[in-house]
């Protein structure tokens, strides 16, 4: 992998839950160990670096607290630049664009921002219709909503799947996906993680066959941006699995440890790469 990374310019993609941190049964406790953080901001000193998560960006944040990365939530529906100005020989003119007024804003493309009400109206409306079966949370994710049920007794997770399906099917512009022992609901549009890999590599000026996109990532929405790199036959993907799975990704690593063992891998790398060039 390395080798192959010679002379590319390398940009690194990582998912949030079950790759930068445990998967543990309460998902607002999913924190990110000060190691790892330091691992990534590591990578982000040398690469650019995406952070692409189901959560809401703003969730993402509070656990990842690095102002060097790219921050995308909402399964890819909610894209925003990095705070800090990076030398990565970056295109940030459209970063500028997106910067408002008062300077402290910056988000760069929210393809489902039509569907804010609807996304409101059907939360409260699973928040309530759930409220009944022990365990669940649903977590507003902005542009998604997941419904978890990690924490719920197994005779009750027909019901609750059905109690979603049935309300869902009163909104037809948004379907359900599902990941590790949750339901997501989402917008039906043509937009998701692998889409918006392409997008940001094309903002960032790095959609030719010179760049070399790393994406890690250890669940089914990840398998998208699997997807889009094995079919641009670009870059590596790597699952998160400690199991084998069906996956269109040509590496794996087995938990978020050995992931950060890879990042400090891949800086170290990079460090040594460029002093031998001096
Ligand atoms: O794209 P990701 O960053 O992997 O986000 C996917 C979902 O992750 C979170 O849920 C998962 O992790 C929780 C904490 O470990 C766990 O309790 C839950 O069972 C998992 O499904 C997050 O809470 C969801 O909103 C994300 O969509």
């Amino acid at each position: 992998m390395m080798s192959m990374a010679k002379g590319k310019r390398v940009v690194v993609f990582l998912d949030y839950d079950g790759t930068l941190s445990p998967i543990v049964d309460d998902p607002d406790c999913a924190f990110m160990s000060d190691s790892m953080r330091s691992a990534v901001d590591k990578v982000a000193q040398h690469f650019p670096t995406c952070i692409i998560s189901g959560r809401r960006r703003d969730k993402v944040y509070k656990f990842v607290k690095l102002t060097n990365v790219y921050y995308v939530g909402s399964h890819g529906m909610d894209i925003m630049a990095p705070v800090k100005s990076l030398d990565h020989g970056i295109n940030t003119s459209l970063h500028e664009q997106a910067i408002d007024e008062k300077g402290n804003k910056a988000v760069l493309f929210q393809p489902a921002e039509e569907f804010l009400p609807i996304i409101e109206e059907v939360y409260s409306e699973l928040e309530r219709k759930t409220k009944e079966i022990n365990g669940v949370m649903v977590e507003n994710n902005k542009f998604c909503i997941s419904v978890h049920f990690r924490r719920v007794d197994e005779v009750d997770w027909r019901s609750l799947e059905d109690q979603v399906i049935n309300t869902i099917k009163e909104y037809p512009s948004l379907c359900i996906t599902r990941g590790r022992k949750v339901i997501e609901i989402r917008p039906s549009i043509k937009w998701d993680k692998g889409r918006a890999l392409e997008y940001l590599l094309e903002i960032l000026g790095f959609a030719s066959d010179q760049t070399l996109p790393l994406y890690i990532g250890d669940d089914r929405t990840d398998e998208d941006a699997f997807k889009v790199l094995q079919r641009r036959g670009q870059g590596y993907s790597i699952i998160v699995s400690s199991i084998p799975k069906d996956t269109k990704a040509s590496y794996s690593l087995r938990d978020p440890s050995e992931v950060m063992s890879f990042l400090l891998l891949l800086s170290k790398w990079k460090k040594h790469s460029d002093s031998s060039r001096k």
